[in-house]
C-alpha cells in the first residue's frame, strides 16, 4: 500500500493547490494562534472548499476550548480533526469526529500506552518532542523508539523532508508521512519545488 502524505501548515489556496497537484492526500489547517503557521477560519474555509474529491483536510488543534474548536468547525469543512496538545481521549471524542493524537516522543514515551489510551483515534501521529514548543519543530526523532508491532496507523511526523522522507518509510513503515517545515520557503509559505520533491521522494520509498 502506498504511504499516504499529509502536508501540514497551509495557509494559502495555491500551496494547497499545489500539495494536490503533486499527489498529498491530505493538507493540514493550524487553528492554532500562537503558531506562526495559524490560519484564520475564513481563509481556512476557502481552502478546504477548494479541495477535490478524496483530499482531505485535517483540523489542527491544541488545547483548544470546545468553544474554540466548534466556531472552527461551523466555518469550515473537516474531515479530521488533529489534536495536538495535551487533549484527553474524551476530550478528543466529543465532536464525534474521526480524530488523530498526536504524541510528542522522547526516550521515556510509552507509545504502547498512548495507542492504548487513544484507541478510537484513526492514527496516532508521533512527532519530535522539543521543550516549550507544541509541534511544527522540524526535528527529527529516534525512530527507533517506534516499536515495530503497533496496534494503531502511525503518521510520521517531526523535520521530515526530502532528502529523508525516503529512509524514514523504509524504517518505520508508516501509514503515512507528515511533512510542514521541510516543504516551506517561509514558516507558512510553502515551497511547490520542494513538494514536488518530497512526493518523489516518497515514491522513491518503494523502489
Ligand atoms: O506547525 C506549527 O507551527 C505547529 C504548532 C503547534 C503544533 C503543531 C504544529 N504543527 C504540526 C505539524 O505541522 C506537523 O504535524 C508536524 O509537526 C510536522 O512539522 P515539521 O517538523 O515542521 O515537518
Amino acid at each position: 500500500m502506498r504511504t499516504r502524505v499529509k502536508i501540514c501548515g497551509i495557509t494559502r489556496e495555491e500551496d494547497a493547490q499545489a500539495a494536490v497537484r503533486y499527489g498529498s492526500d491530505a493538507i493540514g489547517l493550524v487553528f492554532y494562534p500562537s503558531s506562526p503557521r495559524y490560519v484564520a477560519a475564513a481563509p481556512a474555509a476557502r481552502i478546504a472548499a477548494a479541495l477535490p474529491p478524496f483530499v482531505s483536510s485535517v483540523g489542527l488543534f491544541v488545547d483548544a476550548t470546545p468553544g474554540e474548536v466548534e466556531a472552527i468547525l461551523a466555518q469550515v469543512h473537516l474531515d479530521i480533526l488533529q489534536f495536538h496538545g495535551s487533549e484527553t481521549a474524551e476530550e478528543c471524542r466529543r465532536y464525534g469526529m474521526p480524530y488523530m493524537k498526536a504524541v510528542r516522543v522522547r526516550h521515556d514515551t510509552n507509545l504502547l500506552q498512548y495507542a492504548a489510551q487513544y484507541h478510537d483515534a484513526r492514527a496516532l501521529l508521533l512527532d519530535a518532542y522539543l521543550p516549550g514548543m507544541a509541534g511544527g519543530t522540524g526535528i527529527v526523532f529516534d525512530w527507533g523508539l517506534i516499536p515495530e508491532q503497533f496496534p494503531l496507523p502511525i503518521v510520521l511526523a517531526g523535520g521530515l523532508n526530502p532528502d529523508n522522507v525516503a529512509d524514514a518509510i523504509r524504517q518505520v513503515h508508516p501509514y503515512a508521512v507528515d511533512v510542514s517545515g521541510g516543504v516551506e520557503q517561509a514558516k507558512g509559505i510553502k515551497d511547490a519545488a520542494k513538494v514536488a520533491a518530497f512526493m518523489q521522494g516518497v515514491q522513491n520509498a518503494a523502489l
